[in-house]
């Protein structure tokens, strides 16, 4: 590739992430030189310290403290911020566009909060802003979102985009253990952090659910508009009640397009727990691995599978997305921006329609089944099953609903918590992934 300028590139932060995206740069160099068309050079890390013991080793020459001054740099083309977080992060990547720099980012916590703003700066600056290692890590999920589905309409993207969740939910269904004992096997094995409230609250979840809803339904969704549920207060048994029924307790992110109240069209961004059966595709996801559940109009329904999370794997999508900018770049030209031409409204929780699973135990005796049926009818909730498990003072009854307002089901089931013949309600949780 002689006399071809070489396209530079600074990686801010050097942690697990940014380590792998150093070493594949390095490592790979020759081959990246030919598929990008000019040789790709990488001229500067930034760390936060100079002296640690790093995962790969960096040429000390490369290694700076001072990040802002690095994507300034009037040489450097491609920036990849791997630092996570708001701050500095959100500064450095608007400094680099600034400046004339294209960005690869893998930071959902800063998309899902404040991307609008670093999309309308890439788009002032006529720079590529690429985030594929944001959502389920190595998956290609985002680019067959903006790109390959740009011409169908998606309908619903149903996904497991949280590894630390997804391996607790599995140990809990394959050994009938509970949620604390499953977290702690998920840390030995170094799976959820010492601090796992980002993983087991939701909020990781729910900032791709974020990021997933605004590419799939052209509109702007942040962290704040999708309803969050964690998986700490999913029991033993609501597992054992999901395994009688034949399904499998996820953590999901939902995404979907609703019809709202005044028949306009809406969108609904959640992530909470929830009961699939075992013959959708996404029950036999397992252990730490995520997959994305696409349904569109003219294509059906697609799923998209893989690693979600680690070092290397999240690399493999930066450097996916660094090759794609880096070609853009030698081309004269941009990818897509940002398309957020629908500004649709985001539904409220309480006004989503959903499924629910009941279980309730009771006494066993006539007129209990019909009075707990009243109870559901006088809130416009419409059952799909009942049946009752157990004789006595052992009986439960179990009832899934039909679709209704979510502010309806929950207040069927504060309905039901009242009732002198329901003993105590045992397990609620919605039903996702079957049909009505
Ligand atoms: N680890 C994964 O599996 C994974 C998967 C998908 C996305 N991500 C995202 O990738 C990003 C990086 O994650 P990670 O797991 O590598 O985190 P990490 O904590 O291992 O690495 C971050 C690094 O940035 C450094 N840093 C902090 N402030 C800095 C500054 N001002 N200048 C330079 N360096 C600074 C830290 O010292 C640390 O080494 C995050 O946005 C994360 O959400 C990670
Ligand atoms: N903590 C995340 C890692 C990547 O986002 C997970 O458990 O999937
Ligand atoms: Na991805």
């Amino acid at each position: 590739m002689d006399g071809v300028k070489p396209l530079k590139v600074a990686v801010l932060g050097c942690g697990s992430v940014g380590s792998q995206v150093v070493r594949l740069l390095r490592e790979q160099a020759g081959d990246l030189t030919a598929r990008v068309g000019a040789p790709v050079e990488l001229v500067g890390v930034a760390v936060r310290r100079l002296e640690v013991t790093r995962e790969v080793e960096v040429p000390e020459h490369l290694l700076t403290t001072d990040a802002h001054a690095l994507v300034t740099r009037e040489d450097v083309d491609l920036v990849v911020e791997v630092i996570g977080g708001i701050e500095p992060a959100r500064g450095l990547i608007l400094a680099a566009l600034e400046s004339g720099a294209s960005v690869v980012t893998a930071n959902k916590a800063l998309l899902a909060e404040d991307g609008p703003t670093l999309f309308e700066a890439a788009a002032k600056a006529g720079r590529d802003l690429y985030y594929e290692a944001a959502v389920a890590g190595a998956i290609p999920i985002l680019r067959p979102l903006r790109e390959s589905l740009a011409g169908d309409r998606v309908t619903r993207v149903l996904g497991i985009v949280n590894g630390t969740t997804n391996f607790i939910l599995d140990k809990m269904d394959t050994t009938g253990a509970g949620f604390s004992e499953s977290l702690t096997e998920a840390q030995d094995l170094g799976y959820a952090e010492a601090d796992p409230t980002a993983d087991v609250e939701g909020f990781d979840a729910a900032a791709k659910a974020a990021i997933l809803a605004s590419l799939a339904f052209h509109t702007r969704v942040t962290a704040s508009d999708v309803h969050r549920e964690g998986i700490t207060e999913v029991s033993a048994a609501d597992v054992a009640s999901a395994a009688d029924m034949g399904c499998v307790v996820k953590l999901l992110a939902i995404c979907e397009l609703r019809e709202g109240p005044d028949g306009e069209e809406a969108v609904s961004a959640r992530v909470h727990p929830a009961m699939i059966p075992a013959s959708h595709p996404l029950a036999s996801v397992r252990e730490a691995y995520n997959a994305v559940f696409v349904e569109s109009e003219a294509a059906g329904q697609l799923m998209f599978y893989g690693p979600g999370a680690g070092g290397a794997p999240t690399a493999s999508a930066v450097l996916g997305d660094l090759v794609t900018i880096a070609r853009n770049r030698l081309a004269g030209a941009r990818g897509a921006g940002e398309s957020a031409y629908t500004q649709r409204p985001v539904l409220p929780m309480g006004e989503t329609r959903t499924r629910y699973h009941v279980a309730a135990a009771v006494d066993d005796k006539a007129g209990v089944l019909a009075a707990v049926a009243q109870a559901f009818a006088e809130h416009g909730v419409s059952i799909q099953t009942v049946r009752q498990e157990g004789r006595g003072d052992d009986a439960t009854l179990v009832v899934v609903s039909h679709e209704a307002s979510d502010a309806q089901l929950a207040a069927t089931v504060t309905h039901l918590q009242g009732m002198d013949i329901v003993r105590e309600v045992t397990s609620v949780m919605r039903v996702e992934g079957g049909h009505e």
